[in-house]
């Protein structure tokens, strides 16, 4: 399980996460949603050590983070937002690294290589430069290199952008199977449909403060006649009564001065 026990982070006067707390349990798959902002990946972040909560306390499998962070590390693949300091190594030399990192062994690494690679259809492009690669294809490179150590949790920070429907669906199906096997897949997302279609459990995030913590269907139920889509915008979108005041665009522009 993993536990976010009032966990708060600041940077400088910014407060990007406000007292957060929640509990994601084995054999779920966890949506993380949120406009631009709202602190999804400060979340991320602390949950794989990348940076470290101002207050609060993060528990993984009963076990402190703070107390047991290389072992907890090792349970965790990561797929990050903005990956750009691997830019310069070829695919494989991405690969070889997270290899040595998480300790897998010659002929474990030979093996699951060649079938991340397969199904990705990245197998030809590993000895090229991961800077010269599309959108998609360096997403994929770091999705293979979350997924070669075969940890017991997924953390994945908008996983599908930029990958094609084929890419998007296996990475679906993978992301399916590896909760159905008890384990946790926790991922952030824009995308209510894949929110909907995927996950057992969805917290949304607005300007740092946790809005909502449960499932779909309850969010649904509580909110009759509503699309996920309107539901979601009541909570985290525009304040309504600045929606009702209407937008600066909604002024004409010569009553804006242009
Ligand atoms: N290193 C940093 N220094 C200062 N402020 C930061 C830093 N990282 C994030 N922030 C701020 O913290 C807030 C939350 O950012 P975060 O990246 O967690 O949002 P997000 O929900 O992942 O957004 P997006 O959907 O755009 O990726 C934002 O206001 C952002 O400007």
């Amino acid at each position: 399980m993993i536990e976010l026990r009032n966990v708060s982070k600041e940077y400088g006067i910014k407060k990007a996460l406000k007292d957060v707390c929640l509990r994601i349990h084995p054999g779920e798959i966890f949506g993380l949603i949120g406009h631009n902002g709202a602190g999804k990946s400060t979340a991320i972040k602390s949950l794989v050590s990348v940076i470290e909560p101002t207050e609060g306390e993060i528990w993984i499998d009963g076990e402190n983070l703070v107390e047991n962070r290389l072992a907890i590390k090792k349970k965790i693949g990561y797929v990050p937002d903005s990956p750009d300091m691997f830019l310069r190594l070829t695919a494989f030399e991405y690969w070889n690294f997270i290899s040595v990192a998480y300790e897998i062994p010659e002929d474990e690494k030979r093996t699951r290589l060649r079938e991340l690679t397969d199904l990705f259809d990245m197998t030809e492009h590993q000895s090229e430069v991961i800077d010269s690669f599309s959108h998609g294809m360096r997403q994929k490179t770091f999705i293979i290199g979350a997924l070669l150590p075969n940890p017991e949790i997924w953390i994945l920070d908008e996983p599908m952008t930029g990958l094609d429907p084929q890419a998007s669906f296996d990475l679906k199906e993978l992301m399916k199977k590896h909760a159905e096997a008890g384990n946790i897949v926790l991922f952030s997302t824009h995308v209510l449909e894949v929110a909907q279609q995927l996950c057992d459990h969805i917290a949304i995030l607005k300007k740092g403060e946790l809005l909502y913590d449960g499932t779909i269907e309850e969010l649904l139920l509580e909110n009759k006649n509503e699309s996920l889509e309107e539901t979601y915008l009541k909570l985290a979108g525009r304040n309504r009564s600045k929606q009702q005041e209407g937008t600066a665009f909604d002024t004409p522009l010569e009553e804006r001065g242009v």
